[in-house]
């Protein structure tokens, strides 16, 4: 039997980053992948070549509709999306084989095959060719990640009715694709595939997309992506998808609207969300059962059993794996590790893009949280002006008990990086006051995040 300190099922960005860190502490760890290669959601079919795709995508859009004609850019931009495919493939890979080369370094032990437990302390290892070993160890992390809910009207067939992995392969740009849940990937492959030139219709229950958003931030996105052409169908249910050789039928039923419509479609992706991998792993052996939605607790301390990324209860995105992952390794080690979730971003890398760190307004206000709202629109910033950008606005959410920032949400360029900053003032618990008070450089998106921290304290110079 091989022994180690930490055995880590799964190697996406839970569990390779739970591997190194572990192993950074002098643990031995053995990381088991039962994939093709490493690198998971994160690396291999989720953010990586979707944001890929969707900067590429953007490039072409903007040359398209030759939105730096007045620079005197111009000229249609060709697409070949072979090309661009391959390309995709090749970063994947490029940076799936940093991943393996840094767990070499730190000398973890790769195992492939699909790992399930058989008792506390034990891992059976089956690989392609049903060869079996067993790994033992005192702490086990199960880092095995999400995979798509399917709509219970329609199995994936991954031809016509799709997940997100295949929408990131397509070899042709379907002249219509539905979208059935307008969720972070059903707005982002959306946006990717409008701008490639296909025509998207979003389907969603709700009564408006990203539920998650602030309302004021999701309100804005909807408008703009109505803008842009894709076409969002809210309180929709699918009840059947037809499938015909050249494409789809989904029936639609519309609550208050008495008569069903049908809506046909070259291919529908569905993106209704996913749930935590964790079937098959033989939790029964050392008596855990997940929820509802496949979900394990991050930490089973009878068992030596703890849990990361998405297979662990709460949200899904890399920045949880990673946090949840050094967390645990240092746990593990004897270390005081903590994840704070309270000022964890997330992204939407829409156009525009859209960011969101702590409480949303409603948040606060259904808490009876007093609160102020320091905004600042992009177009009044420079920097958005140079870059032909003033589309969005950044909203800081300040407790008005504490002047902490209690919440930031933004929409438009350069989103990703501003809420960054909101990040580090939130962990360093900064006063929105000090907030408005750091130097930025000019001209840049981050004077917009300034301009709003001094709105906030009722002294906004530009804006
Ligand atoms: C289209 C898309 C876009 C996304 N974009 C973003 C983004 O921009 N930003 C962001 O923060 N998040 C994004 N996410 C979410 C993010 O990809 C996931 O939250 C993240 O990858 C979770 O990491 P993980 O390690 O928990 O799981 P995964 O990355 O899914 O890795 C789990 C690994 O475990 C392996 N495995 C499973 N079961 C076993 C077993 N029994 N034995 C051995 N191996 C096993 C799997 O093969 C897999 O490699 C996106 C997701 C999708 C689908
Ligand atoms: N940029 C990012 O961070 C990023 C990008 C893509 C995906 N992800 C992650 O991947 C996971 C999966 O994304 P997702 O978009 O599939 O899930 P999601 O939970 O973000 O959105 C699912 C959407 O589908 C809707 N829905 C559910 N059932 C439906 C039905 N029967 N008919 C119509 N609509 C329905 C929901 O109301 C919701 O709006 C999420 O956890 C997400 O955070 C993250």
């Amino acid at each position: 039997m091989n022994r180690y300190d930490v055995i880590v099922i799964g190697c996406g960005a839970g569990g390779y980053n739970t591997a190194i860190r572990a192993s950074q502490l002098g643990l031995q760890v053995a990381c088991v992948e039962r994939g093709p290669d490493i690198g998971g959601a994160g690396l291999r079919t989720g953010c990586v070549p979707s944001r890929l795709l969707l900067h590429a995508s953007a490039l072409y859009d903007a040359g398209r509709r030759r939105k730096h004609a007045a620079l005197g850019i111009d000229g249609p931009p060709t697409l070949d999306l072979a090309r661009l495919m391959a390309h995709k493939t090749a970063t994947v890979q490029k940076l799936s084989a940093q991943v393996r080369q840094r767990l070499r370094a730190q000398h973890v032990t790769l195992a492939g095959g699909h790992a399930r437990l058989d008792g506390a302390g034990r891992v059976i290892v089956t690989s392609m060719n049903g060869a079996q070993q067993t790994l033992s160890a005192p702490a086990i992390v199960i880092a095995t990640g999400s995979e798509p809910i399917p709509l219970a009207a329609a199995a994936f067939d991954h031809a016509r009715i799709l997940d997100s992995t295949d929408a990131l392969s397509l070899d042709r740009i379907p002249r219509h694709l539905a979208i059935v849940g307008a969720g972070a990937a059903g707005v982002e492959l959306g946006s990717l595939w409008r701008r490639l030139g296909a025509r998207v219709t979003l389907v969603e229950r709700r009564e408006r997309i990203c539920h998650w958003l602030d309302h004021e931030i999701a309100a804005a996105l909807d408008r703009a992506l109505r803008r842009q052409g894709i076409g969002i169908r809210l309180s929709t249910e699918v009840v059947r998808i037809d499938t015909r050789a050249d494409g789809v039928s989904l029936a639609l039923r519309v609550p208050q609207d008495n008569a069903p419509a049908t809506l046909d479609a070259d291919a529908v992706l569905i993106a209704i969300g996913r749930r935590a991998s964790t079937a098959g792993l033989n939790l029964a052996s050392v008596g855990m059962w997940p929820d509802r939605d496949g979900a394990l607790p991050q930490r089973h301390a009878s068992t030596g059993i703890w849990t990361v990324g998405d297979a662990a209860i709460g949200p899904m995105s890399m920045t949880k794996a990673e946090e949840e992952a050094i967390a645990c390794a240092e746990q593990i080690a004897g270390l005081p590790g903590f994840v704070d979730y309270s000022s964890m971003p997330a992204v939407l890398y829409t156009s525009p893009e859209v960011a969101t760190i702590g409480k949303t307004e409603d948040e606060l206000r259904f808490g009876g949280v007093p609160y102020k709202v320091g905004r600042c629109a992009l177009a009044a910033n420079a920097h958005a002006a140079i870059h032909r950008a003033p589309e969005g606005f950044v909203k800081l959410l300040v407790d008005a008990r504490t002047n902490l920032i209690a919440g930031a949400h933004l929409i438009g360029a350069g989103a990703a990086e501003l809420v960054s900053q909101v990040a580090v003032a939130m962990e360093a618990s900064m006063i929105c006051e000090d907030f408005a008070r750091v130097c930025h450089p000019y001209p840049a998106w981050s004077e917009a995040l300034r301009q709003a921290a001094m709105a906030a304290g009722g002294w906004m110079m530009h804006g």
